[in-house]
C-alpha cells in the first residue's frame, strides 16, 4: 500500500508546493515548526481544501482537485493520532474502541476488537472513562481506536510530544508493532531525533512548504548536508544481539563488527536500531592499542560539512554510515577528507530508552 501526494497551497505569506510517495513502513514527515508539516495532514485527511491537489492511497483517488473530487473525511478510512488523544470524555474505553469501529466498511477485513485490546494492554482499562486514565494509557487507546476503524492508512501527528520521557518510552513500541505486525502504513510528523530513528523507514524532509530530501531514513540521518545542530546530529546503525556476557556487556554484531554495550534487555537474535549521536564518536588514523572505548569501527570518509570551527564528517564503516563531529584542528591534524581511511572511536551509543529501538522485520 503506498501513499501518492501532490499539493499546493498558498496561505497568506505561506506558500506549499510538493510531491511525494510515501511506501509501506513509517514514513516520517521531519522539520522545523512552521514548514507544514500538519498542513499536510490536513489535507490528506480531508480537513481543508488544497488550492490543488492530488492524493490517492493505491488506487483509491481521495482528493483531485481537478475532477472536483474531495471524499469527506469521514468517509476516507484514516486512523488519525493526536498529540493529545482527543478520545471522547463521556465515553468509557471500551466505548471509544468501538466508536473507531463504526467507520470500518461492513465485512472489512478490521482488526478484531481483542487482538487490539491485547496487543495495547488495554483490558483492565476497558470500563475506565478518559479521565482516569494517565497521559500514556489515553495514547494507548488512541491508538486502537485508530486501528479498529480498518483504516488505510495512519496519521500521527506528533502523537508522543505531550509525554514525558518515561512515557514516551513505554508508547514506543507499541508503534513499532504496530509498523511491524499491523504493517498498515503510518505517516508520522516528529521533530524528535530518538522517535524519528525509532520509527522510520522512510524521512521526508520538510522546510518552508518544500520536500528538500527524501530517501530511506538511515541515509537521510546520515547525510551531514542535512544533519542538524549538537546532538540533534546522528547516524542510526542496524545490529543484532549475540549474546550477554556476565560482566555486563552485551555484545551486538552490526555488518560484521563487533560492539559491546552496558546490558541490553533485548534477547539473543534480536535485531535493533542504535542511534550514535554525532559528538560521541572519535575519530583516529588507525585503532589505538589500549583505550577504554570499546567499540571501534574502521571505514572511508565520503562526506564532510564545515561549521565554522567544527566539522561533521561521514564515515562508510561496514556497519553503515555514521557520523563524527570534530574540531576543525584535529580534521586537519587527521588529513580528514574523502577517501581518507579512519577509525571511528564510539564512546557511547545513546542508552536512553528512546535511543535504542528494534529494527524493521
Ligand atoms: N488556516 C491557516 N491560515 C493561514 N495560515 C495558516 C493556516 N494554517 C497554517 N498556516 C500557516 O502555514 C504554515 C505551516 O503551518 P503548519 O502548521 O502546517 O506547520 P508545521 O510544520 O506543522 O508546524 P508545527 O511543527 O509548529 O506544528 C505556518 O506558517 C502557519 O502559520
Amino acid at each position: 500500500m503506498s501513499l501518492t501526494v501532490t499539493l499546493q497551497h498558498r496561505f497568506a505569506g505561506f506558500d506549499l508546493d510538493l510531491a511525494f510517495q510515501a511506501p509501506p513502513g513509517v514514513t516520517v514527515l521531519y522539520g522545523p515548526s512552521g514548514s507544514g508539516k500538519s498542513t499536510v495532514l490536513a489535507a490528506i485527511a480531508g480537513l481543508m481544501r488544497p488550492d490543488h491537489a492530488r492524493i490517492a492511497i493505491d488506487g483509491t483517488v481521495l482528493t483531485d482537485t481537478t475532477r472536483g473530487l474531495s471524499v469527506p473525511p469521514h468517509r476516507r478510512r484514516l486512523g488519525v493520532i493526536f498529540q493529545d488523544g482527543r478520545l471522547f470524555p463521556h465515553l468509557s474505553v471500551r466505548r471509544n474502541l468501538r466508536y473507531g469501529r463504526w467507520f470500518a466498511p461492513l465485512g472489512s477485513d478490521a482488526a478484531s476488537e481483542d487482538a487490539v485490546v491485547e496487543m495495547l494492554g488495554l483490558g483492565p482499562l476497558l470500563d475506565r472513562a478518559p479521565a482516569n486514565l494517565s497521559g500514556g494509557e489515553r495514547q494507548r487507546v488512541a491508538i486502537g481506536r485508530a486501528l479498529l476503524s480498518s483504516p488505510r492508512l495512519i496519521l500521527a501527528d506528533e502523537p508522543l510530544s505531550a509525554l514525558d520521557g518515561a512515557l514516551k518510552a513505554e508508547i514506543l513500541p507499541y508503534l513499532e508493532r504496530l509498523r511491524d505486525e499491523w504493517r498498515v502504513p503510518i505517516l508520522y510528523v516528529s521533530h524528535q531525533p530518538s522517535e524519528v530513528t525509532r520509527l522510520s523507514t522512510t524521512i521526508a524532509l520538510m522546510r518552508n512548504g518544500r520536500i528538500t530530501r527524501i530517501g530511506p531514513a538511515a541515509e537521510v540521518m546520515a547525510d551531514p548536508a542535512l544533519a542538524g545542530a549538537g546532538r540533534d546530529a546522528g547516524a542510526f546503525i542496524e545490529a543484532r544481539v549475540r549474546a550477554h556476557h556476565p560482566d555486563g556487556v552485551t555484545e551486538l554484531d552490526a555488518g560484521g563488527l563487533p560492539l559491546f554495550l552496558p546490558t541490553l534487555a533485548a534477547a539473543p537474535g534480536d535485531r535493533l536500531r542504535l542511534r550514535i549521536a554525532a559528538p560521541d564518536v572519535m575519530l583516529a588514523a588507525e585503532a589505538p592499542g589500549q583505550i577504554s572505548a570499546l567499540n571501534l569501527l574502521p571505514g572511508v570518509v565520503d562526506g564532510i560539512r564545515q561549521d565554522g570551527h567544527s566539522v561533521l564528517v561521514r564515515l562508510m564503516t561496514d556497519a553503515g554510515p555514521i557520523l563524527s563531529r570534530i574540531t576543525e584542528r584535529s580534521a586537519r591534524a587527521l588529513q580528514v577528507q574523502p577517501g581518507a581511511r579512519l577509525v571511528a572511536i564510539v564512546k557511547s551509543f545513546s542508552h536512553d530508552a528512546g535511543d535504542i529501538g528494534s529494527a524493521h522485520r
